[in-house]
């Protein structure tokens, strides 16, 4: 963890420490900090037995995968520690330039990394809502973004700001750069109808507030997020450093991390057969798939490739091939299907929770409605009435998180069964073809 004594450092350490899934290895920030040398958990009252250093080699060395929200020129420095080291990456930091940003894609051909300027699963469904706003709003509708943040906040706009202005140039068919209005100020003329305005405020103790107002003749739509903690922004770094766990190199964003891309997920399963098949040998098809990035496919050919070539004397090099390769396709094939249902869970637990904050909503307010009337000794409507309200408003708001989860859970669950069925058909065909020799 770098950056370990920042607002999104203590943040992440919270979680991490809450999260059965990872442990934190180590924590580093710079000299000047004045947490170097005290427990990673001080804050929290808490001894992780981690100590803030400010030797960053020292705190790689037993981790996987380091979290980075610093910035650009600190992470410019983790990137080469990690190349040296071959450790993964998942990089929170915002505000690069375009030679840092071609530093970090040069290096995702050695190691994996994830980077996403908004780690949160809210935000990254955010950018599809906007996707379908921008192909769907074909008239004369002026798009502006407006984001704001805490007075620290040292880069404009937001990198969230910029990757929304990003994907709805892209729904429209724009190029970003040349029709985004980063700024505005003095005699500016009137505002260009193929623009994508951005407007930047600062102040206080805002932890992250974005919206996106499609502005037409007569109406408006505004689509927007707000955070009201850091935790998902954390949860978000966790889900990629888990999602690190199977890649041995590539660039990847949070899309790919979550649920999200399924869509994507079913058309490199698609596409990738096709390749596998057109090619002429094991070799080839395994190379061909790795170049097109598609892990989905390639981790199947790779299988295959490494079951045949395994001349180990240990139990597993001794059965034969098509024992050997029933067994290793199961576990890619189990992998894939993991990968797959990442960002399921986390519409689960919202769609499984949501609805008890809701009751709890209910019995708090009638709870509350019951003790004014034994307080008073009258059953007045305006006694009831408040309470009643506040309850049902709290049922309401936990129904209003519940049902778009659980929609949303049932469509991707769809997706991912379509996806399954054509990895488990590969892998039979594999075990047929590959299996006897
Ligand atoms: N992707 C996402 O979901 C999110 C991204 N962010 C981004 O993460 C970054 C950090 O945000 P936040 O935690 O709020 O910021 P903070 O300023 O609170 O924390 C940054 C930390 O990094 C340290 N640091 C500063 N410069 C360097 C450097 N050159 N090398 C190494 N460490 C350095 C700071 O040390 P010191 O205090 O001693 O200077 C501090 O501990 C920002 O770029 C922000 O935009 C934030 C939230 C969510
Ligand atoms: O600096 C922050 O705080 C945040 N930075 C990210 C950004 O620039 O978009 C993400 C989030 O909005 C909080």
């Amino acid at each position: 963890m770098q950056g370990a004594a920042g607002k999104m450092g203590h943040t992440l350490i919270e979680t991490i420490l809450d999260n059965p899934n990872c442990q934190l290895a180590g924590a580093f920030d710079l000299p000047t900090s004045v947490a170097i040398g005290q427990d990673a958990g001080a804050f929290l009252g808490k001894s992780t037995g981690i100590i803030i250093t400010d030797n960053i080699e020292q705190a790689i060395e037993k981790s996987d995968v380091l979290i980075d929200f610093t910035r650009p020129e600190g992470t410019m420095t983790h990137v080469s520690l990690c190349l040296k080291h071959n450790i993964k990456l998942v990089i929170g930091t915002t505000g690069f330039s375009e030679s840092q940003k071609q530093t970090l894609l040069d290096a995702s051909q050695k190691i994996a990394i994830v980077q996403s300027p908004n780690m949160s699963v809210g935000v990254n469904a955010t950018y599809k809502l906007l996707e379908v706003a921008s192909k769907i709003l074909k008239g004369h509708y002026d798009i502006e973004i407006i984001e704001a943040h805490h007075r620290h906040k040292v880069d404009a706009p937001s990198g969230t700001a910029l990757r929304m202005g990003e994907v709805i140039a892209k729904a429209k068919g724009w190029d970003f750069d040349q029709t985004a209005i980063l700024s505005r100020e003095g005699h500016t003329g009137p505002r260009p109808s193929e623009g994508i305005g951005f407007a930047t405020v600062r102040g206080g103790d805002i932890i992250g507030d974005h919206t996106v107002m499609f502005a037409g003749t007569g109406e408006r739509i505004e689509i927007s997020h707000f955070s009201s903690s850091r935790s998902s922004y954390a949860s978000g770094a966790l889900l990629a450093a888990e999602f690190l766990a199977t890649k041995t190199q590539g660039f990847y964003d949070m899309q790919d991390v979550l649920a999200i891309q399924l869509t994507k997920a079913r058309g490199q399963a698609k596409s990738g057969l096709t390749s596998f098949w057109a090619s002429p040998n094991l070799e080839d098809a395994a190379q061909t798939l790795q170049a097109q990035n598609n892990a989905l496919i390639g981790h199947f050919a790779q299988t295959v490739v490494e079951t045949r070539d395994d001349r180990s004397k240990h139990l597993d090099g001794q059965a034969d091939m098509s024992a050997r390769l029933t067994k290793n396709l199961r576990a890619t094939l189990q992998a894939a299907t993991h990968q797959l249902e990442t960002g399921q869970v986390v519409l689960a637990t919202i769609g499984s929770t949501a609805p008890f904050v809701g009751l709890f909503g209910t019995v708090w307010g009638i709870f509350h409605a019951l003790t004014k009337i034994a307080n008073t000794g009258s059953v007045a409507i305006d006694q009831i009435a408040g309470p009643v309200g506040e309850a049902l408003i709290m049922t309401a708001f936990g129904l209003v998180v519940a049902v778009p989860a659980v929609i949303a859970y049932n469509f991707f669950g769809r997706f991912i069964r379509t996806i399954n069925k054509i990895l488990e058909a590969f892998a039979a065909d594999l075990l047929h073809y590959f299996g006897k020799n």
